[in-house]
């Protein structure tokens, strides 16, 4: 059951529809760790590829992270590119003014090579609807997102933050809590639930994290999450499963609804 769900399509890569997705991050701190990992991708199953940018030394140098996407971007044999600047306020490695995240993500943007950009939502409001009308503008697919590392908020609290998220613009609607009990786990399934019948229109991504939340990373997709984020190597964050090992419960699951 659900509502309509308009689904957001980045190369061959419908975000919606059929199957949950599986995002993969590279967080190489320089062009010689993003190149191994991005080649340690090949011949596994991810769908799309997340460069966290916010683990790159010098994150003031926007041409250089341009080139950088760029390079990137022609390494992934066409799979598609979302680019992230995680910011300290989320659990990221970024300590940057608003204006300059935007400046940052809006130049990502409007790079020509980058398939969707993150938007931390909770960023300051003229820099976020700058960011979403940039990435429009270029068709670049906007991931809003809202990380609680600290805990998981009530299920209204979690529906509201994705409701706000819709109404900025997003194409789609991300958040990631923490549990501290399996209890904390349900509340996020079920704020997903809820949100996907009753008001989302537009894809979902939704995860418990750490080693207690695994089973939102893996059965998301029944509450209605429509991507994951799996690993290669390195986790980007607490919790993440080996993109096969990922794949091949995700298709356990998506064989037998
Ligand atoms: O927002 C997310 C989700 C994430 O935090 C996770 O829990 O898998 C990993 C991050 O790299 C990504 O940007």
């Amino acid at each position: 059951m659900g509502r309509i769900i308009t689904p957001v399509r980045v190369k061959d890569v419908t975000i919606g529809e059929g199957a949950p997705k599986i995002i993969v991050s590279v967080t190489g701190r320089t062009p010689d760790e993003l190149r191994t990992q991005v080649d340690a991708l090949s011949g596994r199953p991810v769908d799309i590829v997340e460069w966290r940018v916010d683990f790159l030394a010098a994150l003031d140098d926007t041409p250089a992270v341009t080139d950088q996407a760029r390079t990137l971007a022609a390494r992934l044999g066409g799979r598609p590119l979302l680019a992230t600047c995680r910011t300290s306020h989320e659990g990221g490695e970024a300590t940057i003014e608003d204006d300059a995240y935007a400046d940052l993500v809006v130049a990502l943007a409007e790079s020509g090579v980058v398939d969707l950009v993150d938007v931390e939502y909770r960023r300051d409001e003229r820099a976020v609807e700058r960011i979403v009308a940039a990435a429009h503008a270029r068709n670049v697919a906007v991931v809003a997102s809202n990380h609680d590392f600290d805990g998981t908020p009530a299920k209204e609290e979690i529906v509201s933050r994705l409701r706000a998220m819709q109404a900025l613009g997003a194409d789609i609607c991300k958040i990631a809590v923490m549990p501290r009990t399996p209890a904390d786990v349900l509340t996020l399934l079920d704020a997903t639930r809820i949100m996907h019948e009753s008001h989302a229109d537009r894809p979902l991504i939704t995860m418990s994290m750490g080693g207690l939340g695994v089973i939102s990373r893996i059965a998301g997709q029944v509450f209605g999450s429509a991507a994951t984020f799996g690993m290669v190597g390195a986790a980007s964050a607490p919790g993440q499963v080996d993109a096969s090992e990922l794949r091949a419960v995700l298709d356990v699951l998506e064989r037998s609804r």
